[in-house]
């Protein structure tokens, strides 16, 4: 995938991070040079990449942890929020009656991402309709045609016809029963003047209430200041990264989306017409990060205006088994603390606990000293066994016990109890009880245990 390489860098630097017993200046001037290192070798430009470390390195040297946090963790807190920072702001594209102007350069994925975005909406109800604007590259009209044929929506171009303004004058009244047209413009170099003029043009007959950049994943470091140009020539509202699935640096794409400031609205993960994903960065970092979608899950489902799509979307990602034990660190990281935890019991229908519905103190303490083994038993593991616990076997668990002073048996066990809560949510997967009752508590900001946590 994209980025692959910014992810593992990073992600070796956070272990180092966690797994340092204290931060000193030494670890702050270590974790910048690498974090600088990892942007610039996954082709962020050095401007960007200097801001970011610049910023992270103040923070960490003048920032203090709050309260009940380690300086270690502090750290990587404050790593997150400035990568987050050229991630960009979340945005979402109003599911609402508009037009859609998409802009971008040659070959980078519009004409396809049009039909994604026709596809999109239709699965939300709405009509949509594809206009024809490109009348430079060969077969670009044929290629929408084809796409709108191929996802059900109505299509307009004139074959032949070299005024994209004619066409899109034409194409908006042949389609204005439609909720959403979505205009293909053609591909261009941002510093070809005449094109630069052309979307203009465009924009001045269509006043269209969303100008897409549409930016290949896998370009370079030229994209910043092509990026500059179009959105100074017709003002970009957002961005929609293609090729996501390639395999490039993707730190060109970064650097444009941030040097145009935009929010990414989606990303496109391949060539059919499904392969388009709603962008969120948190989601999208914590993943990069290794962090895990669960903790992403837990900050998002802190909002409670989340949405049922949401809870939805992400509920079924957690139940269709994707979790890792990353995933389920952090769930019992956030839930280790006895306030929380007697929170959650009292509030838990779901949790079995032994003995009926009261719960005694030492009760907690068993699954405080569980979670806290479990914890150090987790720190010995390698980010790939984290991530893969499929691949921990005897040789592997012989070492984490070792690692960790603790024994085979308890590290079996832990490997049980994650088999145990994946095969639970996978098996539940179809009971719309339980479904119900995971999503409403997940948007609650609580989150189920099973009864293995207060077995002794
Ligand atoms: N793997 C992958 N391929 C993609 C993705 N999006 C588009 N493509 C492919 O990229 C190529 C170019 O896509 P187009 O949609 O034709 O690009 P365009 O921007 O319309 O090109 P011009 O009209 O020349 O500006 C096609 O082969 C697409 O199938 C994506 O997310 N992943």
């Amino acid at each position: 995938m994209v980025l692959d390489s910014l992810a593992s860098s990073l992600r070796e630097t956070i272990r180092k991070v966690t797994g340092s017993s204290y931060v000193d200046s030494e670890t702050i001037k270590e974790v910048v040079r690498d974090v600088q290192r990892a942007l610039l070798k996954s082709d962020v430009n050095v401007k960007l990449a200097l801001q970011l470390t610049k910023n992270l390195e103040t923070r960490a040297k003048e920032e203090k942890p709050p309260a009940g946090m380690t300086s270690q963790d502090f750290l990587v807190k404050i790593i997150y929020e400035e990568l987050l920072k050229i991630i960009g702001k979340d945005s979402k594209l109003v599911l609402k009656p508009q037009v859609i102007m998409l802009v971008g350069l040659y070959g980078q994925g519009k004409t396809t991402s049009a039909g994604k975005l026709a596809k999109f909406f239709n699965k939300k109800g709405m009509s949509c309709g594809l206009i024809a604007a490109d009348i430079h590259r060969a077969a670009a009209y044929e290629q929408l045609d084809q796409i709108a044929k191929q996802v059900g929506v109505p299509f307009f171009g004139i074959k032949g016809e070299k005024n994209p303004v004619k066409i899109v004058k034409a194409g908006l009244k042949q389609l204005e029963n439609i909720q959403v047209k979505i205009i293909d413009t053609s591909g261009r170099d941002a510093l070809d003047e005449d094109l630069i003029s052309e979307i203009k043009d465009l924009k001045q007959v269509a006043s269209p209430d969303e100008v897409l950049y549409v930016l290949d994943a896998t370009i370079g470091q030229q994209a910043g200041p092509q990026a500059r140009a179009i959105d100074e020539a017709v003002g970009i509202t957002g961005v929609i990264i293609t090729k996501m699935d390639g395999t490039g640096k993707g730190g060109g794409a970064l650097s444009a989306v941030s040097e145009i400031n935009s929010p990414i609205y989606f990303i496109g993960t391949g060539e059919h017409m499904d392969d388009l994903e709603i962008f969120n960065g948190n989601k999208f970092l914590s993943r990069l990060l290794g962090l895990g979608d669960l903790e992403t899950l837990m900050e998002a489902f802190k909002d409670t205006n989340i949405t049922e799509e949401e809870a939805e979307e992400s509920l079924s990602k957690l139940m269709s088994g994707k979790f890792n034990l990353m995933d389920m660190y952090d769930v019992w990281e956030k839930f280790a603390q006895p306030s929380i935890m007697r929170k959650m019991i009292d509030s838990l229908p779901l949790a079995k606990i032994p003995g009926g519905n009261k719960i005694n103190p030492n009760d907690i303490e068993t699954a405080q000293n569980k979670l806290s083994t479990y914890r150090v038993i987790m720190d010995s593991m390698s980010y790939k066994e984290l991530e893969n616990p499929e691949i921990i076997n005897s040789k592997r668990i012989q070492r984490v016990a070792k690692g960790s002073g603790t024994s085979e048996v308890q590290v079996r066990q832990l490997l049980r109890e994650y088999k145990a809560m994946k095969d639970n949510l996978k098996m539940m997967k179809g009971n719309r009880g339980f479904k119900k009752l995971l999503k409403n508590q997940i948007k609650s900001g609580n989150f189920g245990l099973d009864e293995s946590m207060f077995n002794s």
